[in-house]
């Protein structure tokens, strides 16, 4: 138990939870939580999916009352019971699904229901561009929201409750969305939030990350806090092994499956967004039987045009889709879907689940013409929420049972659901964006090893991921996608996640030849460049240990070959 002391005549801890308790029906997602986060710190929470972290956070941002147990901020005993009264006590909360409007600037959107604070003309623009000074943030105020990327937004997100006069900020999984070099920026932006003060609480799945910028973690299970321990203290295995409670299992290794029979073809799509410029551009690629190709790119470049154009969501406005052969180009999701289409999307929320449904009612959502959900043209509810048990059996999600609403689940475990439920069926090829998205390290080698098995039966697998371990470590080839068109190939074998992030922002990785494009992602040809490069490589493994998803301490350990933040200053 380090870090949390605050000794005799030390501040009071910015935020101390005594005993909290919080029960749902059927659940009791918090229970007896003890935690201590001492002001100008930064203090993680990590946990299994389910174990009761965005509960406790949700709880001390007002959103939830707890049944039982006290809450005190620096000293004093509060009643936080809305987000009004802890803003009111200088407590803030970046949420993971962002609340941006998009047609409006930074300035509007930051100042949106806080115009009594500094108005929303020039006075609000210079407290604006004073704390974006202040924090290191370099946020324009008067960028429209819709020409930044994600990095961008967030820092709008943190700025929005800085203005709000947070100064104890939560962030719930900020990391989940960012590619490397804005995971680095972030944690650039939380070190300089406390270099001026400022508490700093964060719910992460990333242990690699976790160790790399917490001051303090504490470890949550099954709704109880069982420990808390300074970064210097652990290993991310041994954070893994606190968290479960006992060894994560050994996936096994598996051969390559890849065929020569070709699954899918894209063939010089084009796809266009709303104002007819190209999202996606003469792009090619094929997928073969028992194949998993990667697509690894910045958020934003193309990746959900392309995944929603394969899925009939948005129309091909050039070029043509082949699924085993057969022309699918002009096909409704509906038809490609009963072709054998698995789709985990991007956006759990808008497509993949119904939040005020059953478990059982999302089995059988995208699925309602097949067996088992249906018989003939009647939905079948009890070979539903058999197969619906099934799933949660197999994928380990953690529910009370399958009539309960998905509401009611976790964020991962609503996430197991949806990619237990596209693996039935036994799709022939699989659509797959950001699949292991906020589950927790253990339920993430599961889905590993689910598809790793469906491939060795032939499942052909579009893999987008914002996760380039997971990337690295699945793919059978891997493609960089930027402004909408392929702009390298890299070799899984051998790629690193630093040359991979790189290749993703247009830098060429083979600076040594001073080449301006990106073609191939080789480590061999870019040695010298690499290390260069990369300041510190003494804890770059072996090629041959290349970061393997097999592993149960990948990905992202510090010996996996993700190199630990704190290694590197923030670009
Ligand atoms: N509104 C709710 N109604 C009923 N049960 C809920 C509700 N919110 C959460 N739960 C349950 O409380 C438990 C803790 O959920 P919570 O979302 O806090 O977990 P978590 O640690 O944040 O998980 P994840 O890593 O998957 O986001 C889970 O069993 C969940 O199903």
């Amino acid at each position: 138990m380090s870090g949390t002391q605050t000794g005799r005549g030390a501040a009071p801890p910015a935020v101390e939870l005594r005993g909290i308790t919080k029960r749902f029906p059927g659940v009791v997602a918090n229970h007896d939580i003890d935690i201590e986060v001492a002001a100008g710190t930064v203090h993680a929470i990590v946990g299994e999916n389910g174990a009761g972290k965005s509960t406790l956070m949700k709880t001390l941002y007002g959103m939830h009352r707890p049944d039982e147990g006290t809450i005190a901020v620096n000293g004093a005993r509060v009643d936080l019971n809305s987000p009004a009264a802890a803003i009111g006590h200088g407590i803030g909360m970046v949420h993971q699904h962002f609340m941006l409007a998009d047609n409006l600037t930074v300035l509007e959107n930051v100042v949106l229901g806080a115009e009594r604070e500094h108005g929303i003309g020039a006075a609000a623009r210079k407290r604006i561009r004073a704390l974006s000074e202040q924090y290191g943030l370099g946020v324009d105020p008067d960028r429209l929201m819709e020409e930044l990327g994600v990095g961008d937004r967030q820092r709008v997100e943190i700025l929005k409750v800085l203005y709000r006069g947070a100064n104890i900020v939560i962030l719930d999984e900020p990391t989940a969305v960012l590619v490397p070099q804005e995971v680095e920026e972030l944690f650039g932006n939380l070190r300089e939030l406390k270099r001026e003060g400022l508490t700093v609480i964060f719910i992460s799945h990333k242990l690699d990350e976790v160790l790399g910028v917490a001051d303090t973690i504490t470890v949550i299970r099954r709704g109880t806090t069982v420990d808390t321990v300074a970064p210097a203290d652990v290993t991310a295995r041994e954070l893994a092994t606190l968290m479960v409670g006992g060894e994560l299992p050994v996936p096994e290794l598996s051969e390559s499956t890849v065929t020569d029979e070709v699954m899918l073809r894209v063939e010089g799509l084009r796809v266009e967004s709303a104002d007819g410029r190209a999202a996606v551009d003469d792009l090619s690629l094929s997928i073969r039987r028992g194949e998993i190709v990667g697509i690894a790119g910045v958020e934003g470049n193309g990746q959900s045009e392309l995944i929603e154009a394969i899925m009939g969501m948005r129309p091909a406005a050039r070029g043509s889709l082949t699924l085993g052969g057969v022309d699918i180009t002009a096909w409704e999701t509906r038809r490609i879907r009963e072709a054998g289409v698995g789709y985990v999307p991007e956006d759990r929320h808008r497509h993949g689940i119904l939040l005020e449904s059953p478990l059982w009612e999302n089995r059988v959502l995208g699925h309602q013409t097949r067996r088992p959900s249906a018989n003939g043209v009647w939905i079948d509810a009890a070979a539903a929420k058999a197969d619906t048990r099934r799933i949660v059996d197999a994928y380990d999600v953690r529910t009370p049972g399958v009539d309960v609403l998905a509401d009611a689940l976790s964020g991962g475990n609503q996430q197991k659901l949806i990619v237990g439920r596209e693996m039935s069926g036994e799709p022939r090829v699989l659509v797959a964006a950001h699949p292991t998205r906020g589950v927790d390290v253990g339920a993430q080698a599961a889905i590993w090893e689910h598809l790793r098995r469906a491939r060795a039966q032939g499942l052909a697998v579009l893999l987008v991921s914002a996760d380039l371990d997971e990337l690295i470590g699945m793919s059978d080839s891997l493609h960089v996608i930027l402004r909408g068109r392929l702009v390298a190939e890299a070799d899984p074998a051998t790629v690193t996640p630093e040359r991979l992030g790189s290749a993703m922002t247009g830098a060429g990785l083979d600076e040594g030849t001073g080449e301006g494009t990106v073609e191939s992602v080789e480590e061999g040809t870019g040695e010298g460049a690499d290390q260069s490069d990369q300041p510190d490589r003494s804890d770059q493994p072996d090629r041959s240990d290349r970061p393997d998803p097999a592993a149960p301490d990948t990905p992202g350990t510090p010996d996996t070959g993700t190199q630990r933040p704190d290694d590197e200053d923030p670009a």
